[in-house]
């Protein structure tokens, strides 16, 4: 079975190299495909040195990631933020074994938040990572309006949830990502950027409960 790692990025340069070579690293990885939003920072010219197929895509992370898996034939696909930090092979290779060998319909890599957050953030919230591996079916099932920005996560999650599929969710001990404050160099814009991402990601997500409440109550449930 073929597993793609596919990476979206926009202005990643700072860590997009090593989150290629750990997903190179990984055994059951036959290809590193990086969907790049039209980067400035030089983070195409990075992934090309570093072995990796890039694909240019206009528009945000989930057109990128659509495009990415439009450019593999891959069976099970593992998205990988570019932004990490502490991101192992071992870990990759954890995501898909949990598809190809345990038969999670999905696997969830969770950032390392710490021994208090990472509870909160397992069995609590919207588990809303970007680190995840999946059959290529579970994602060509989202439609277009699903793949737009950041909702994508959200979608693969409800979607996922509708068609009954078992999701594992864990988390990536020392693995975790350059915040947005980190990025943009000022916590207020960072916090702001943060907030919008996450009003999209937490709208998706509220418009799949009322969804499920409709369809329950039409079955009387
Ligand atoms: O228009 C965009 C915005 C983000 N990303 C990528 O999506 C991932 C997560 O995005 P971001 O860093 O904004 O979210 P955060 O890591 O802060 O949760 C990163 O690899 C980004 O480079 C992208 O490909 N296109
Ligand atoms: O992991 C999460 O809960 C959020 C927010 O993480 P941070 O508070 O920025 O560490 O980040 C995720 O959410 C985005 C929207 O779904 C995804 O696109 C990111 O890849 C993911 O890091």
């Amino acid at each position: 079975m073929k597993a793609a790692a596919i990476i979206p990025a926009y202005n990643e340069a700072p860590t997009v190299a090593k989150v290629i070579r750990a997903a190179q690293a990984a055994p059951s990885i036959s290809e590193v495909i990086v969907a790049d939003g039209e980067s400035v920072d030089g983070t195409p010219d990075i992934a090309r040195a570093e072995g990796a197929r890039v694909v240019s895509v206009a528009g945000g992370k989930g057109e990128g990631m659509a495009a990415g898996v439009a450019a593999t034939d891959a069976d099970v696909i593992v998205f990988l933020d570019a932004d990490l930090t502490g991101l192992r092979p071992d870990h990759v290779e954890r995501l898909v074994r949990s598809v190809t060998e345990d038969g999670a319909g999905m696997a969830l890599g969770l950032f390392d938040r710490g021994r208090w957050l990472n509870p909160i953030f397992l069995h609590l919230l919207p588990r809303l990572t970007g680190e995840r591996a999946l059959r290529r079916e579970l994602f060509t099932s989202l439609s277009p309006k699903d793949c737009r920005g950041y909702r994508v996560e959200a979608a693969l999650n409800s979607r996922a949830a509708e068609l009954g599929e078992r999701v594992e969710a864990y988390v990536l001990d020392g693995m975790f990502h350059r915040t947005k404050e980190e990025k943009h160099g000022n916590p207020v814009l960072g916090f702001a950027k943060k907030v919008a991402m996450l009003s999209v990601a937490v709208w998706e997500y509220l418009a799949y409960q009322l969804r499920r409440r409709v369809r329950l109550s039409g079955r009387g449930g």
